[in-house]
């Protein structure tokens, strides 16, 4: 049947000769319409799957300008984690005061770690004691016999201060459950299933642990590592949902209705908190031990600087081992953890940059800044839109841990240069952090001669203005020497990111700049 045309249609069509040149031809036959349409159904279906795939490929552009993708690089312990924890305390405060609670058992493990390195550095041989050779003492630490530990061999290790050594070794003893309730946590965190205190026999083997790894320490801090000591650091696999796992039993529940009294953690005999709380108060505790004149100069003689270290919590012992302790922010902040691999977290921010109503997905990755962790960065940098790079300038009289060879800042420079002179990523803005301020102002305040440790810094003031101001210069003057763009224009910052009020300031106008830079180079895609 021929189609029927209404005398409008017909009359329109007419018209436009496009149109008529479109009309199916008057003689039509019912085999050729039907082959007719069919085509026109499959030409209909190309055109409708192009109209998709440009729709498709638009949103991905939207979505793509809305979602900003942050790298944290530096080396290890250059406070990349701890700025990632300011940016979740400025847009996600909530989850983040959730997660407070969570970081108990990290913090516990960070003080006994602090305890544990005043111990070792006691009984190591002391080089200005003549008589006192490696071989007076014991340098015992196997995990599975404490005794050892504790003992001192001899009377020779006692004759040019016995005194000395009778004490230490009464804080030995005194604080000999830490060291068990450290092998106890270490397990709980690697094998968060497992029944109560399981046998400590064996310490975490790195492959065994679904979540955890406690990463050898060099040698020189202790002597010597046996494989049966806990020596290291723990460390955080990509993986793993830690903060569940770390909560304890420490959720609270109503005791009673009419009071409001709650059940903790601290009603647990076996919660961590009733070693640690038991060992922190008393003529040989953790805080007489902290404050003991013959400790800190035996620390001093030995360089062994504990306000520096990671995870220091040993101005604060009386509120940390109280039995109904809750991590605060600034707590969670000092908090140390060792990041494996590289760790995704999203969260969302309204922003005014991109319009009233511009919501932006940004993306962070923190890395392990360790050198064998460093290979695993360079996937990430094909499609990131901004970085904030980490060198803590604090560590020029430093070494790093995985190879005591290497200055610190000396590898912070290094590895500057190669971030700001790679061609991947020369059209990615780059903001730099010179963190660590705060100690860096300690250090020099104490004495510490930056030219005694670069020579380069000449006879300039060794004051804490001039040095920031140099370093500043030095990491500026490396990327202008070295990237190749030189339009890019350079973010710095000197930082404390432990600094909750002055980090989220910092936080802030990196958040715009980033912000702002990316509308820009939207604009021109
Ligand atoms: N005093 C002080 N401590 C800081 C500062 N920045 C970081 N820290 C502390 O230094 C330790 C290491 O910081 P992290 O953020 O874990 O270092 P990281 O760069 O993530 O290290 P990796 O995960 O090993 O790559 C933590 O205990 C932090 O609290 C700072 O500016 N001042
Ligand atoms: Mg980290």
């Amino acid at each position: 049947m021929r189609p029927r045309f209404t005398a409008h249609t017909r009359s329109r069509s007419l018209s436009d000769p496009l149109a008529r040149a479109l009309l199916p031809p008057e003689d039509e036959s019912s085999i050729e319409r039907e082959s007719r349409i069919r085509s026109e159904q499959a030409a209909k279906k190309v055109s409708d799957d192009i109209d998709e795939q440009i729709r498709l490929e638009k949103v991905e552009l939207k979505r793509q300008k809305n979602v900003i993708k942050v790298l944290l690089l530096g080396q290890s312990e250059s406070g990349k984690s701890t700025t990632l924890k300011q940016f979740q305390l400025l847009h996600m405060p909530s989850a983040f005061h959730a997660e407070r609670i969570a970081w108990r058992a990290v913090i516990y493990l960070n003080l006994i770690r602090s305890v544990r390195r005043i111990l070792d550095a006691l009984i190591l041989p002391d080089p200005s004691q003549p008589s006192a050779s490696a071989s007076t003492y014991s340098v015992a630490r196997n995990g599975d016999d404490i005794d050892s530990f504790l003992h001192f061999d001899g009377p020779s290790a006692r004759s040019p201060s016995s005194q000395s050594s009778v004490r230490f070794e009464r804080y030995a003893q005194r604080l000999a459950p830490l060291l068990a309730l450290e092998q106890r946590l270490i397990r709980q965190l690697a094998f968060p299933d497992e029944d109560d205190d399981p046998p400590f026999s064996d310490p975490p083997i790195m492959n065994a642990l679904p979540d955890y790894i406690v990463l050898p320490v060099p040698s020189s801090v202790i002597g010597s590592t046996s494989p049966n000591t806990w020596s290291g650091e723990l460390a955080l696999r990509p993986t793993s949902n830690w903060k569940k796992s770390l909560s304890f039993q420490s959720i609270t529940q109503p005791k009673s209705a009419h009071t409001g009294e709650v059940r903790g953690w601290w009603e647990d005999a076996r919660d961590p908190v009733h070693v640690l709380h038991a060992c922190a108060g008393g003529e040989f505790g953790i805080r007489a031990l902290w404050r003991d004149q013959t400790v800190l100069s035996v620390l001093a003689r030995r360089r062994v600087r504990m306000e520096e270290s990671a995870g220091f919590y040993l101005n604060d012992v009386e509120r940390i081992t109280a039995l109904k302790y809750i991590p605060t922010d600034d707590d969670v902040l000092r908090a140390r953890l060792k990041t494996l691999g590289v760790v995704e977290h999203s969260f969302t921010i309204k922003d005014g940059v991109h319009g009233a109503n511009g919501n932006v997905q940004w993306r962070i990755y923190d890395v392990g800044g360790a050198r064998h962790q460093r290979q695993a960065w360079a996937p990430y940098f094909e499609d990131v839109n901004a970085i904030i790079f980490l060198a803590p300038i604090s560590a020029f009289d430093q070494t790093l841990a995985e190879d005591s060879r290497v200055n610190r800042l000396e590898d912070s420079m290094l590895l500057w240069r190669s971030v700001v002179s790679n061609k991947l990523l020369a059209d990615v803005n780059i903001i730099l952090f010179l963190n660590k301020c705060d100690l860096l102002k300690a250090k020099l305040e104490a004495g510490v001669s930056l030219a005694h440790h670069m020579v380069s810094y000449g006879n300039r003031l060794n004051d804490y203005v001039s040095v920031s101001n140099y370093f500043k210069k030095k990491f500026k003057a490396l990327h202008q020497s070295h990237t190749p763009n030189t339009s890019r224009e350079l973010y710095i910052h000197l930082t404390s990111v432990t600094d909750k009020h002055k980090t989220s300031l910092i936080i802030s106008s990196v958040r715009d700049v980033i912000l702002r830079q990316n509308l820009q180079n939207s604009r021109l895609m």
